[in-house]
């Protein structure tokens, strides 16, 4: 009996099957009421038409899908996943300081104004900025992710909701995480999400606290956890007299390729942000960040689920608390 018993569980496929039953049973980021293909029936070709809009724009300008990628970032850690971040007007999310830098607007409003036409009334902008963001990441070499659908559109937009739920380039370890928590993320999450700077650039101002201006306007570091070589750089890009509008890439050395190179720029201490710097530098994701420096098969591992988690933040499902907009940059009833 015994040895019928090892006879079975040597045999490789019962431990497929295992594993295959405890996959099944794992609990699964609670994302809403959110279903995967959730316009099958009322939109079939909803995710494929915002997929060819994000793969024209991105094609035809490379800046794009790091633009899609912050306001999704923007968008679900204010009010949650619904689209908030896209409303136009006077004291509105976007009118903040803290988010006028953001870009890729259009991109979501051409998509938005295709799928009015075949679709209309049916496909929310959240969704729509979700799946742009997704397939962006695709786009510059990034995993791919199935995510769910199902968003609806919030009403209320308001640019004081800002600065209490967006991280600061300033903010220690315990502040980051102290707030990603908030939201239902963990510190893998943050490590895996913040990789997201492998991509698209950055305004002088965004780390020109880094460095101090002597009486003469001569910029010199102040941050010793910057490669002296790498400062010196940022330094020539973004002098003191700079345009505000000058830009920098996030990842000097692939900055349109979404791939592990963030990492590697961490462990030679060339992370542009101080918020970067922090990963290598604090024991809680020190290892992490080495991993996906060494891996970027593990680094695109962790991201889906980290970032399915970030596309589920807050969603709102129900007539009550959302709707579905006819644009995205206005609520339906003005
Ligand atoms: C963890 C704390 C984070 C901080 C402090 C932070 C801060 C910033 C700042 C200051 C910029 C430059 C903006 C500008 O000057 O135009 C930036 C750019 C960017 N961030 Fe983050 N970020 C964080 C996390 C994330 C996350 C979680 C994502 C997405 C998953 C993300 C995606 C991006 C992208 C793609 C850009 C480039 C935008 C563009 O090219 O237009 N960031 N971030
Ligand atoms: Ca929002
Ligand atoms: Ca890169």
């Amino acid at each position: 009996m015994e040895e019928r018993t090892l006879a079975f569980a040597s045999r490789p496929f019962v431990y497929y099957f295992l594993i295959l039953i405890s996959l099944c049973i794992a609990p699964s980021p609670s994302c809403g009421d959110l279903s995967f293909g959730f316009y099958s029936a009322s939109c079939p070709t909803a995710e494929f038409m915002v997929r060819n809009v994000v793969r024209t724009a991105s094609s035809r300008d490379p800046t794009i899908p790091g633009k899609l990628l912050r306001l999704l970032f923007h968008d679900c850690f204010v009010e949650g996943c619904d689209a908030s971040v896209l409303l136009q007007g006077n004291g509105t999310e976007r009118s903040d300081p803290a988010n006028t830098s953001l870009d890729g607007f259009s991109v979501v409003d051409s998509a938005k104004r295709v799928l009015e036409l075949f679709c209309p009334g049916t496909v929310s902008c959240a969704d729509i900025l979700a799946l742009a963001a997704r397939d962006a990441v695709e786009f510059a070499g990034g995993p791919v992710v199935q995510i769910p659908t199902g968003r609806r559109d919030g009403k209320v937009s308001s640019a004081s909701n800002v600065r209490p739920n967006i991280i600061d380039t300033s903010f220690t370890m315990d502040e980051m995480t102290k707030l990603f928590s908030s939201k239902g993320l963990s510190l893998d999450d943050l490590a895996t999400l913040s990789g997201a700077h492998t991509i698209g650039r950055a305004h002088c101002s965004a780390f020109s606290d880094r460095f101090q201006e002597d009486s003469k306007g001569k910029l010199t570091l102040i941050d010793a956890s910057l490669d002296n070589a790498y400062a010196d750089e940022l330094i020539k890009q973004c002098p003191a007299n700079a345009n505000p509008s000058t830009m920098v890439n996030n990842d000097p050395e692939t900055s349109f390729v979404f791939d592990n190179q963030y990492y590697k720029n961490l462990l030679v201490r060339k992370g542009l942000f101080q918020s970067d710097s922090v990963l290598f530098g604090d024991d809680r994701t020190r290892k992490q960040v080495k991993s996906f420096a060494n891996d970027q098969f593990s680094f695109f591992e962790s991201w889906s689920p980290s970032f399915l988690k970030l596309t589920c933040i807050g969603v709102k499902t129900t007539e009550d608390e959302g709707e579905i907009r006819a644009s995205c940059s206005s609520t339906n009833i003005a």
